[in-house]
């Protein structure tokens, strides 16, 4: 019996998201597209130089894992969440957010120390692209004090970010994580997360993976940059390697999934694609929830693509409560009607 459907780790990150123009990120010197880790004073220095841009005024506890976990939650899975945050006003905000959310957390949580909790500033171009500058504050000190390998152990997934790869105690607490995983018999899955960090951390990224997890997550950027080819098919074939199943993402074309034996494409809906941010995590926490759930890698495919449809569609990286159980009906409804 198991205590929890899946375990999490990753950055505990507060999004504040901004509309800005391809002009805008050239003239502030912003890298296009990938998460850039910044210090705390270039983050401000972002902030006021586009103020009156802002679209998200609501705060809401983000980073890569916490998106997918709380995903996954919402969908009914019963999720544990490993991070870190400091003792101040988004520290106790991230916390009671992820009660909300039903997500459970390791006592250190609770017992924040003085810092700051990391915060992620989500710049969203016309053409729904979206390009990050994270100060990660107190996150860079995420490490092993952060498992609660006993709650691990009582879970049937494992789900690491990879961003994590960028911290050195980070990258440990992914790799101890993994192991421990292994040894307890727990699924082991993991995101690439990003193409800067597979570019800056490849060597990083291949120790957080050790001999393989059971199931990979990344997009086409991350998918070529880690295998070191322009081909998504040669690609797939290296990912190979590396893992015993994977969904690569391909944006508005869905995505490519593998089970270890086949290899499927799902396609994404058409939808009037505003804000990408999160896009990845939405379909990895509809994935996991699928899988858990006992559904095919094609049927929790089409799930994660609808999902992160519904994501790309409106702003931030999340979908209300509410819009969880309305994909999961119109999956019914979608399987009756075949
Ligand atoms: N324009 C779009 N139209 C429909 N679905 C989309 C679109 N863009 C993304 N998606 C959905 O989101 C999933 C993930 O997108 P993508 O491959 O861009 O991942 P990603 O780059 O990791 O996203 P992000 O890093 O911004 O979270 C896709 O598999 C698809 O289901
Ligand atoms: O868009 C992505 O790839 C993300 O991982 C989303 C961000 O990490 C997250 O919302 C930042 O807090």
């Amino acid at each position: 019996m198991h205590q929890y459907d899946l375990y999490g780790i990753g950055a505990a990150l507060l999004d504040t998201e901004i509309e800005v123009s391809d002009d805008d990120l050239q003239s502030l010197g912003v890298d296009k597209g990938v998460m850039t880790l910044v210090d705390d004073h270039r983050q401000h220095q972002l902030v006021s130089a586009l103020s009156d841009h802002l679209v998200t005024a609501k705060r809401a506890c983000g980073g890569s894992g916490a998106n997918t976990v709380i995903a996954a939650s919402y969908f009914g899975l019963s999720t544990f969440y490993s991070c870190k945050v400091a003792a101040d006003e988004n520290g106790d905000f991230y916390r009671a957010d992820l009660a909300d959310a039903g997500v459970a957390y390791p006592g250190t949580l609770s017992e924040a120390e003085p810092g700051v909790t990391g915060k992620c500033l989500v710049l969203i171009t016309p053409d729904a692209e979206r390009s990050m500058n994270t100060f990660l504050g107190i996150s860079a000190g995420l490490s092993t004090a952060e498992l609660d390998i006993e709650a691990l152990s009582a879970s049937r997934w494992a789900y690491i970010e990879g961003y994590l790869v960028s911290s050195p105690t980070g990258k440990a607490a992914a790799i101890e994580l993994r192991q421990a995983a292994e040894r307890a018999g727990v699924k082991t899955s993991l995101s690439l997360s990003d193409p800067a960090m597979v570019h800056l951390f490849h060597d990083g990224l291949r120790e957080m993976i050790g001999d393989g997890v059971d199931l990979l997550f990344c997009n086409r950027d991350e998918a070529l940059g880690f295998s070191g080819t322009d081909s998504i098919a040669a690609a797939a074939e290296g990912l190979k390697a590396h893992c015993r199943s994977f969904a690569i993402t391909l944006g508005a074309e869905g995505a490519l999934l593998w089970d270890g034996e086949r290899e499927y494409r799902v396609a994404a809906p058409k939808v009037h694609a505003i804000d990408t941010n999160g896009a990845g995590d939405m379909f990895a926490g509809a994935f996991l929830y699928g899988i858990n759930r006992g559904m095919s890698f094609e049927e929790a495919g089409e799930l994660a693509c609808r999902a992160a449809g519904q994501v790309v569609s409106q702003y931030g990286p999340r979908l209300r409560p509410d819009q969880h159980g309305e994909l999961l009906t119109a999956e019914v409804e979608a399987r009756d009607a075949e």
